[in-house]
């Protein structure tokens, strides 16, 4: 599998199947502008396909991962020749909505980096992913208001199950800048580590490690956690588990436990 090359996003996978993607607008600081969407959509459209990839460290160039939306053309008029980026549509979201939903439905687990500034568009993206570390002085913010704006990204159905009502209510009506320390308080950082990057890495190793067709089984259940009523949630886990139940991954990963030896998976079809 080859991955896309442009200015805007590089992806290297390593031997172990853990997908290193970088966004790379550092003198920007990795602002959003309409080659950076489709970098993004491009990047994620190859991960999907490729079947050796096991986790996904997402993060930033330079001094931050993701300044939001570029803004050097807000206030410009429209352009009429150009559809905004919002009428675009891919199947059952538009192209922004994309950028950061399309995380989420990688089949492999992402785990995004947060350092230096993390806004708006930023913050949406990072939100579409499974897991998030951030530098303790990392600086973020729902910014959207300040733009008179309200997140139109996918950021309500990420944010769903992630941050308290009353709290995200608050952080979009005052865009109020918090830091990685308190985003981990607020729900939007799993973790927070001096260094981020390094700690992904960690986390993306060990995933790779695990039976990478139980792992994809795990990520679609935990999306499926907020569509489905609780009846519906116990058929999937059990057909999930049907189809995971005896196969050779599954196998592997009972007889390396049972003779203490790192497991060998093969990849997923
Ligand atoms: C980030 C700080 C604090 C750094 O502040 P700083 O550390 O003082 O650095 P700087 O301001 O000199 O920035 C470094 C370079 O990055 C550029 N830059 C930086 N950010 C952007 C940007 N967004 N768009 C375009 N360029 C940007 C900036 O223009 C500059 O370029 P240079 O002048 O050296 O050529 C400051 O630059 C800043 O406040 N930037 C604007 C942040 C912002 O308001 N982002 C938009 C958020 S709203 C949004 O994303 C809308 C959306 C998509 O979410 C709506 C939706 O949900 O649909």
């Amino acid at each position: 599998m080859t991955f896309p090359q442009n200015d805007r996003v590089s992806i290297i996978l390593s031997d172990e199947g853990v997908a290193d993607v970088r966004l790379t607008r550092p003198d920007k600081m990795n602002a959003l502008d309409p080659a950076m969407f489709d970098a993004i959509i491009g990047a994620a459209a190859a991960l999907h396909q490729a079947k050796n990839v096991r986790a996904v460290v997402l993060s930033g160039e330079g001094r931050s991962f993701c300044a939001g939306l570029d803004t050097s053309n807000f206030g410009a008029p429209a352009d009429p020749d150009r559809a905004p980026l919002t009428e675009r549509t891919y199947g059952d979201s538009n192209l922004f909505q994309q950028v950061a939903t399309a995380w989420r439905k990688l089949p492999a687990p992402v785990i995004a980096v947060l350092h230096g500034v993390c806004f708006g568009g930023g913050m949406q993206i990072a939100s579409g992913a499974d897991i998030r570390i951030a530098a303790p002085d990392a600086r973020m913010a729902i910014m959207e208001m300040k733009w008179g704006l309200v997140p139109d990204m996918g950021g309500y159905q990420l944010w769903r199950g992630m941050v308290r009502d009353d709290v995200l209510r608050e952080l979009v009506y005052t865009n109020r800048e918090f830091s990685g320390e308190e985003a981990q308080t607020l729900g939007l950082a799993t973790y927070v580590d001096p260094d981020p990057l390094e700690r992904a890495r960690a986390i993306a190793a060990t995933i790779a490690q695990r039976n990478p067709n139980a792992i994809q089984a795990a990520k679609r259940l935990s999306n499926a956690m907020y569509d489905k009523t609780g009846t519906e949630m116990l058929m999937a886990e059990s057909v999930e588990q049907q189809a995971i139940m005896r196969t050779p991954n599954q196998m592997e990963a009972v007889m390396s436990q049972m003779q203490k030896r790192p497991a060998n998976f093969v990849d997923p079809e």
